[in-house]
């Protein structure tokens, strides 16, 4: 796992054992601020495991109760992201990195999406725009027909945790809770209502499979199982969109095609989309579209 970049718009989740570390500082931050303040400007794994990680340490007294899910977006037929001549520069020090340099995509609902390209193409930049963790330097990415640069910090902190579901290479489970209760964590964090929780989080499970493994602990599990509880608990919350970075890097073939086949199964029973990178040329034909880039660009 690479580490966490200079600036905006780096990635990668952190160890566990930090995400234990800062639990109590974070819970209280959360409780002070409920509307917790904008996460953008961290990485993808830092901005939602900090998120997390506050929810699972506030007390559940200390929240309001939760309230059913509200719909943030208008309906819309449209496709679920729409990206037009998308840039993103960077400065480290003095130097300007421009990093993305006119991407145009389109996701429509139910596809699989995979982004492929060589390490440094840019892909997780783009991931972390689409989820609304970063801002294009200049260009429109649209969510269900909305423009997200339009929408203000704390809109996008909602539109992530409600309608966006997030799966990393290293599959971002809390250590110490149990399988059962890492998805039911993804619903408080959502606002679900907690009478809906029992089914929710036992129909995940089934859904990956893992529903002889509830009450186990990360350690207990293999690395495809992890993944597979991260699935669950990023598709427990009903999202439109899953975005997942190299969500089969660590693992071997038998268990990444596992997971592949988990993806193809949440997106009939869920119609989810799903939009993924990958380095992997294996588990390419999977995908419904296939978007390849090389410095910043898609090749045609
Ligand atoms: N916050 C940042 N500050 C400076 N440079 C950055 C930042 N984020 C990304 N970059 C640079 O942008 C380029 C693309 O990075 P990105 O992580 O998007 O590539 P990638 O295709 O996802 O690579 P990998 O397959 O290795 O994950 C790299 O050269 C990287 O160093």
């Amino acid at each position: 796992m690479k580490s966490a970049k200079s600036q905006s718009g780096g990635k990668h989740a952190k160890g566990h054992t930090e995400q234990q570390n800062t639990a109590g500082q974070e819970a209280s931050a959360y409780i002070s601020d409920p509307d917790s303040p904008s996460i953008d400007s961290q990485s993808i794994g830092d901005g939602i495991i900090q998120d997390e990680v506050a929810v699972a340490a506030a007390e559940p007294e200390a929240k309001s109760q939760p309230k059913a899910k509200a719909s943030l977006l208008p309906p819309y037929d449209g496709p679920v992201l729409e990206v037009r001549n998308v840039h993103r520069s960077f400065q480290t020090g003095s130097r300007i990195i421009h990093v993305l340099k006119g991407i145009d995509m389109e996701v429509n609902p139910q596809q699989l999406v995979m982004l492929k390209g060589r390490s440094g193409s840019g892909k997780t930049t783009l991931l972390n725009m689409l989820g609304g963790l970063d801002q294009p330097s200049s260009g429109d990415i649209l969510f269900s027909g909305q423009p997200l640069q339009d929408w203000g910090d704390r809109k996008r902190t909602s539109l992530r945790r409600k309608e966006i579901g997030f799966i990393f290479q290293a599959y971002a489970l809390m250590p110490l809770l149990s399988a059962w209760e890492n998805v039911e964590l993804s619903l408080r964090m959502a606002d679900v209502p907690r009478s809906e929780w029992k089914d929710r989080v036992g129909h995940c499970l089934d859904l990956v499979g893992l529903s002889k493994r509830v009450k186990h602990r990360p350690f207990e599990m293999s690395g495809g199982e992890q993944q597979r509880v991260a699935i669950a608990k990023a598709i427990a919350h009903r999202p439109r969109l899953l975005l997942a970075d190299e969500p089969t890097a660590e693992l071997d073939s038998k268990m990444g095609a596992q997971v592949m086949s988990v993806f193809r199964n949440i997106i009939e029973v869920e119609q989810v989309t799903i939009c993924m990178t990958t380095h992997d040329p294996t588990i390419l034909e999977v995908a419904d579209h296939v978007y390849e880039m090389a410095d910043g660009r898609f090749i045609k």
